[in-house]
């Protein structure tokens, strides 16, 4: 018996996802717990799919928005059964309908032809998904014309009718109506700033919007291609950030860049950032003492570490009282006491830290005891501070002040760069008593101190035998270390658990290291990358025992190497 033709985008469609090893019997795609939910998509999108669903409520279509790589941001409308089956497939917010991770489907494949497609029951690849009819449509810029997402609607298979299409298309054009007027706003207000900045500083200046990237031609001019990138590079990471902030780069020719970041409201909606870039030049003199490759007790000769200890250096030789912020792990702690030990050996460093004494009195009173007796002091995890201990410290920092005419002590924090909403007191009263704050650089931004870092944190921990390969060391180069020079040290402890001397190999490394991806993991998705990895080193590197011995299609094994990234 033969089945109705097959439409030619349908077959193409069906090779595309035969060539993905596209799972046929059950749709595995990604889910990603972490994606952006305030762009100018679901800003455009929300009042538009608002008023959709309200007339959907109970009825059997649902009306599902994903962003430009089909990852599903909002589900909404549909009847209790038909949510039923799509949670069933994992249609829902967070997992990625990319057609190649499920096979032919509304979404994923109008993402692949860059145009509108009803995908109607058998035309899936997905044998699960058969039960559906999904018509996609691609939502655009207006302006730009860059990919911004798929509006999706979905039924069951029985309920399909070629109107859904016509559906679909009208929804993301009003989203695209909608983009325009918001982007017109928040675009007009980031171009204002970038045009202010740029007359003011008349030197380089970047603009990075949710759609809007803008480069002055003295930065062009100025810096080159690769240099260009490494700039781009870090103001993505600095963009999205709701306060002002001033960070060095380290440039792959060797400058080192301050970046000025400040962030454009349109209300209380984050247009985009601004970014002025200066070439950091010191005088001679200055520069011949940063020439020192660091301080003693810290490890790191990069541009970005010598600038930090510099500053650092700087505030506890001229005893400023300092607030030394960053991520975790970056190596606060380590900096200010390696410092203080530096600049004023003589004089007893307290360090006192609220997560150790939770009892806000005790805090205090603990601190007043130390700079009673004459100690220098750190707080550190002073984000941790309770709102009785901030009160206790303004009021003991306020009498320090008053009284010390000489001989004052010095005075450091360290804080969380992002320490949330609730630190509203900590910023308003006691950081008030600091005129200085160096950012602690994340290891990712020195990532060439690694090798050094490695050698020391091996040393201190005993293991002044062991040795890592450089294919080993090259690899922990290019991991993102969110938690830093912390997370670090816990891979070398963990490596030493299992050898104690020698040279070790990348297949050693635990399996964390082993995968490059940079999103991050569910703690389900990395007990899975950790499987593969392990299966895979007990093979041999032979995927297909691999798979075996975990119960995986290969299809699956391939797919899985690819997403997380893991080094084989
Ligand atoms: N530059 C460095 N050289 C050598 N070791 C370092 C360096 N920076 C940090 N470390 C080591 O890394 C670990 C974390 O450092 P530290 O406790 O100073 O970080 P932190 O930023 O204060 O962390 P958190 O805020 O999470 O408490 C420590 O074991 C420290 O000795």
């Amino acid at each position: 018996m033969t089945g109705p033709p097959v439409r030619n985008s349908i077959r193409v469609s069906w090779q595309r996802s035969e060539a993905s090893n596209v799972d046929i019997d059950r749709p595995a795609p990604t889910y990603l717990d972490r994606f952006d939910r305030e762009t100018t998509l679901t800003r455009a999108a929300g009042p538009v799919i608002d008023a959709l669903a309200s007339e959907l409520t109970d009825e059997p279509v649902c009306i599902i928005l994903t962003d430009a790589k089909g990852v599903v941001l909002d589900r909404r409308g549909g009847d209790a059964s038909l949510l039923r089956r799509l949670d069933a497939v994992d249609l829902a917010p967070g997992f990625r309908y990319a057609e190649s991770e499920v096979g032919t489907n509304g979404i994923g494949t109008a993402l692949e032809i860059g145009g509108p497609i009803l995908v109607n029951g058998a035309e899936h690849y997905n044998g699960q998904l058969r039960v559906f009819s999904c018509a996609g449509a691609l939502i655009t810029h207006p302006v730009t014309g860059g990919l911004l997402g798929v509006l999706d609607i979905t039924t069951k298979a029985r309920n399909t009718n070629s109107v859904l299409l016509s559906f679909a298309k009208l929804a993301a054009k009003r989203i695209q109506e909608r983009v325009i007027e918001e982007a017109s706003a928040l675009d007009r207000a980031l171009l204002s700033d970038y045009y202010a900045a740029c007359r003011h500083s008349g030197g380089s200046v970047i603009a990075l919007g949710d759609e809007v990237f803008m480069m002055n031609t003295h930065a062009q001019q100025h810096f080159d291609a690769v240099d260009q990138a490494a700039l781009i590079d870090r103001a993505r990471d600095a963009r999205g950030g709701p306060k002002p902030l001033v960070f060095l780069t380290d440039l792959p020719s060797g400058t080192v860049a301050r970046m000025a970041y400040q962030p454009t409201f349109v209300r209380d909606t984050l247009a985009g950032g601004v970014i002025q870039i200066k070439e950091q030049r010191e005088p001679a003199t200055a520069r011949a003492q940063t020439r020192i490759p660091s301080i003693p007790g810290t490890v790191g000769t990069s541009a970005v570490w010598r600038h930090v200890s510099q500053e650092v250096l700087d505030a506890c030789t001229r005893t400023d009282w300092l607030v030394a912020e960053g991520e975790p792990g970056v190596g606060k702690l380590c900096l200010l006491r390696a410092v203080h030990d530096h600049a004023s050996s003589s004089r007893h460093l307290a360090i006192l830290d609220p997560a150790g004494l939770p009892e806000p009195d005790e805090l205090v009173a603990a601190a007043r005891a130390e700079l009673d007796s004459g100690s220098d002091l750190i707080i550190r995890h002073a984000h941790l501070l309770q709102a009785e201990a901030i009160d206790g410290l303004t009021e003991l920092l306020q009498i320090v002040r008053d009284n010390a005419v000489t001989d004052a002590p010095w005075i450091a924090l360290t804080v969380l760069a992002d320490r949330g909403q609730d630190s509203g007191q900590l910023d308003t009263q006691l950081l008030h008593f600091f005129p200085r704050t160096v950012v602690v650089p994340p290891l990712r931004h020195h990532l060439e101190d690694i090798p050094a870092l490695v050698r020391s944190l091996l040393c201190k921990a005993g293991f002044a035998d062991l040795t890592l390969s450089t294919t080993t060391v090259n690899q922990l180069m290019r991991l993102a270390w969110a938690g830093n020079i912390t997370q670090l040290r816990g891979v070398l402890t963990a490596i030493a658990r299992k050898r104690r001397s020698g040279v070790v190999q990348l297949e050693e490394l635990p399996p964390e290291c082993r995968a490059t991806t940079r999103r991050h993991l569910t703690p389900l998705e990395a007990l899975e990358r950790d499987a593969i990895v392990e299966a895979l080193s007990n093979s041999g590197g032979d995927k297909a025992a691999a798979a075996g011995a975990l119960g995986m299609s290969r299809a699956t094994i391939y797919r899985k190497i690819r997403d997380f990234g893991i080094v084989t």
